[in-house]
């Protein structure tokens, strides 16, 4: 991160994250330990899984929890808050636990995506800006990895910034999409703090820049011979785009010896301007010129296009991805799980809804998830009380919490912790990833998932199952509290 620049970003938090932390805070509960759960309950765009992303843009957040002076003048200005807890705030840091699912993993809902262990005000105030991180590289991520699966192995470039909701809806959102698979973007501050690579093809205004369309193509081959893709649309993509680009490549590149560059396409009837450019590309020798592709694409219009049998290469996409525009909501939550007393003792919290799909997880949890030892697929997602142990050398029955009877037994399988921890009593404890680590380990993650459950309409649901400790604990809960 350009240190010199980075906005503290403490004060991103909701009000009422501040008017309680002030309430905990006279009421004697300020070191009054509790357990955050974040969690989301519907896949965007009817998917079958999620992408988790956004914890590097946390982990720096929580570094760098403090309030200054003017926070404080600030505060006081609102004549809310005491004046011994604007000096608790003075010295306020991060002095709890983390614990999360590595970027990149596939995630499924109800299951702890980020759990929080500490002081009462501390695991309060940081609810915000922690969905916000969470909600929105995982939204991006999602999104891209599914534009990235309708590509089927062709490269995807994130194209979107202008149309990003903010700078950094597209400064982290280029990273969110690199995470889900894209190949790079033209977001070049993203490349400079992240390292996703930046590139790109040139705007129709070089185009027009120029007398003729054929002196733009031969002046930009002359000057990047080795990194060429003209745009061929600005007039008429047929009669004149694709016949100056050649006559370029002839005139400036053969001489070179140079046999690569690409064309790039931005409107019309991408399958029959794309077939139609192939072929003439391929009579004029141009065998190894790209065909790129932008204009409003998403994952639809990818996969129909490739079922038109469209010549492309590579897509640019833009506003549709970097927006998530089809369903723009991740929506994760952060709900109290449990608090300890004053011995220490855990404590499980549940949260009651009528819709029983609201109910919340009580408790200190863990979650493995299950590999096939066989076929190295995922089985299931199994979340147990914190201290329970999965022994993958023995069998395991798991059942559907919503419905008790649909029973199975796996056997032959590798449990796996989903969560590592991040912070521990304060201390970044976690090595975090490099970006391409990340992207690479994100690809392999959804490849142990079955077609099934990958597919874009309709995917099977992928089990996300408890214990039967944890399912007894919530069961008594909410004989309770129901
Ligand atoms: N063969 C095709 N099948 C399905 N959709 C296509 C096909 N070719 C293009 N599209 C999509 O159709 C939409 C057409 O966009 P639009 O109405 O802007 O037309 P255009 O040809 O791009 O015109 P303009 O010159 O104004 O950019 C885009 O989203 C584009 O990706
Ligand atoms: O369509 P997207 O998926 O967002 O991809 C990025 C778009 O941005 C650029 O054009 P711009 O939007 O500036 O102008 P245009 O629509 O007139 O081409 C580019 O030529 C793409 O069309
Ligand atoms: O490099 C490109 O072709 C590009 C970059 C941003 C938006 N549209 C296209």
């Amino acid at each position: 991160m350009k240190t010199d620049e980075k906005l503290n970003m403490t004060m991103l938090c909701d009000f009422y994250e501040l008017t309680m932390g002030n309430g905990y805070f006279q009421n004697g509960l300020k070191d009054r330990i509790t357990y955050f759960d974040v969690f989301f309950r519907n896949v965007p765009d009817g998917g079958g899984f999620a992408i988790a992303a956004g914890l590097e843009q946390l982990v720096e957040y929580i570094q760098d929890l403090h309030f200054s002076e003017e926070d404080i003048q600030y505060l006081r200005g609102k004549n809310l808050f005491s004046e011994e807890f604007l000096e608790y705030l003075r010295h306020f840091h991060f002095t709890g636990d983390i614990y999360a699912v590595p970027e990149g993993t596939p995630i499924f809902p109800q299951e702890p995506i980020v759990t929080v262990r500490a002081p009462a005000i501390e695991a309060q105030l940081i609810e915000t800006f922690t969905l916000l991180a969470i909600n929105h590289q995982s939204l991006i991520a999602t999104k891209a990895n599914r534009i990235v699966r309708a590509a089927r192995g062709r490269t995807v470039l994130e194209f979107g910034s202008r149309r990003a909701q903010g700078a950094d809806g597209a400064v982290t959102g280029a990273r969110a999409a690199y995470i889900g698979g894209c190949g790079g973007t033209a977001c070049t501050i993203s490349d400079e703090l992240f390292g996703v690579p930046a590139g790109g093809t040139m705007a129709h205004a070089w185009v027009q820049m120029f007398d003729s369309q054929y002196e733009a193509f031969k002046t930009y081959c002359e000057i990047y011979p080795h990194n060429v893709v003209l745009l061929v649309d600005t007039y008429n993509t047929l009669k004149s785009g694709i016949p100056d680009a050649i006559r370029a490549f002839n005139d400036v590149l053969k001489p070179m010896g140079i046999t690569k560059c690409g064309i790039r396409l931005d409107s019309g009837d991408m399958a029959y301007l794309t077939r139609k450019a192939r072929q003439m590309l391929d009579e004029a020798g141009w065998t190894e010129c790209t065909i790129t592709v932008s204009n409003s694409l998403d994952e639809y219009l990818i996969q129909d296009l490739l079922l038109q049998d469209a010549k492309i290469d590579q897509f640019g996409v833009g506003e549709r991805m970097i927006t998530a525009r089809s369903e723009p909501v991740f929506g994760g939550v952060y709900k109290l799980a449990a608090i300890e007393d004053e011995q220490g003792n855990i404590i499980p919290k549940i949260k009651v809804s009528e819709n029983v799909g609201k109910i919340t997880n009580p408790h200190f949890k863990k979650t493995y998830r299950l590999f096939n030892r066989c076929t190295g697929k995922a089985i299931a997602d199994y979340i147990c009380v914190h201290d329970e142990v999965v022994d993958d050398t023995k069998p395991l029955l798991l059942f559907d919490p919503n419905a008790t009877w649909k029973k199975k037994t796996v056997m032959n399988y590798e449990a796996r912790p989903l969560q590592v921890q991040v912070f521990r009593k304060g201390e970044l404890v976690y090595d975090l990833p490099k970006l391409e680590d990340i992207r690479t380990y994100c690809a392999q993650q959804v490849d142990t998932l079955w077609e099934e459950v990958r597919r874009f309409d309709n995917p099977h649901t992928f089990y996300v199952d408890l214990s039967p400790r944890l399912f007894g604990i919530k069961q008594n809960l909410l004989q309770q509290n129901g």
